[in-house]
């Protein structure tokens, strides 16, 4: 049995990922806000506008720490960030919902969600999805890895040097492989799924542009941001 072992310079790319990713995270209080008091459709949907907002802009600083992602081509970084921001937010999402929370609270924000006023058709896969990131209980390390992976994904829309953000990928796949080794020894296939629930993220991330449109409110506002990211408005 091959002895799995972390480098020290593999070592050194995780701490800045994971530092990185902890640093730009957008405040957890969007479920704090959402377990003090039931809003209307429309205050959910800004809410969720402005969240989503702020989570777009420290997306970008993120990836200014993933080593070599500013030395890709500037197109290119840009195709990669407009790719993966709805996957990003959707990934994040599942994580704020997965949050180990007191008794009750969970059951109070899934039930929240339900009513925010978006439309019961997409409930079943959302939650689905936020479930089963949920019963991964990924540690911190292989969330900022797995958000990262996401990021790096090569077959963008628009990537023109797609080998150069392969091989970045691959240098985050191997370290996240090596790290579920170690940290899941009784799981060899726990590594598969973590990569499987990446295809579930871009399928759920399919319908977004239906989930905002259907939200059951009047007028559907999003931020300049959003109507570059989101393919809204
Ligand atoms: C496009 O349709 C939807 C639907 C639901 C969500 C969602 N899932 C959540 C799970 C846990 C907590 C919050 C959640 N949210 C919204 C939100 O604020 N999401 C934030 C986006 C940026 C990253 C942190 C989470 C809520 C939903 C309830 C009404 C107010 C917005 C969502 O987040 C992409 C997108």
């Amino acid at each position: 049995k091959e002895k799995v072992e972390i480098t020290k310079e593999q070592q050194a790319l995780v701490k800045v990922v994971v530092e990185a990713y902890n640093r730009h995270q957008i405040p957890q209080d969007v479920a704090k806000k959402l377990l003090q008091d039931q809003y209307s459709a429309e205050e959910n949907f800004l809410l969720l506008t402005e969240m989503a907002t702020s989570q777009v802009q420290v997306l970008v600083e993120f990836t200014k720490n993933i080593p070599g992602f500013l030395s890709l081509d500037r197109e290119d970084q840009i195709a990669l960030l407009k790719g993966s921001a709805v996957e990003a937010m959707f990934l994040r999402s599942a994580q704020v919902f997965s949050k180990k929370m007191p008794n009750g609270h969970t059951e109070v924000l899934e039930e929240r969600i339900r009513k925010s006023g978006i439309s019961e058709e997409f409930m079943t896969p959302m939650f689905n999805f936020y479930k089963s990131i949920g019963e991964l209980h990924m540690v911190e390390e292989e969330q900022a890895l797995l958000t990262t992976i996401t990021i790096l994904t090569p077959d963008r829309p628009y990537v023109k040097d797609q080998q150069a953000v392969e091989r970045l990928q691959e240098t985050i796949l191997d370290v996240l492989r090596k790290m579920c080794v170690l940290q899941h020894p009784q799981d060899p296939q726990y590594f598969a799924r973590l990569l499987g629930r990446l295809t579930e993220l871009r399928t759920l991330s399919h319908y977004h542009a239906e989930m905002l449109t259907s939200w059951r409110v009047n007028d559907h506002k999003f931020t300049p941001l959003l109507c570059e990211i989101w393919d809204v408005q």
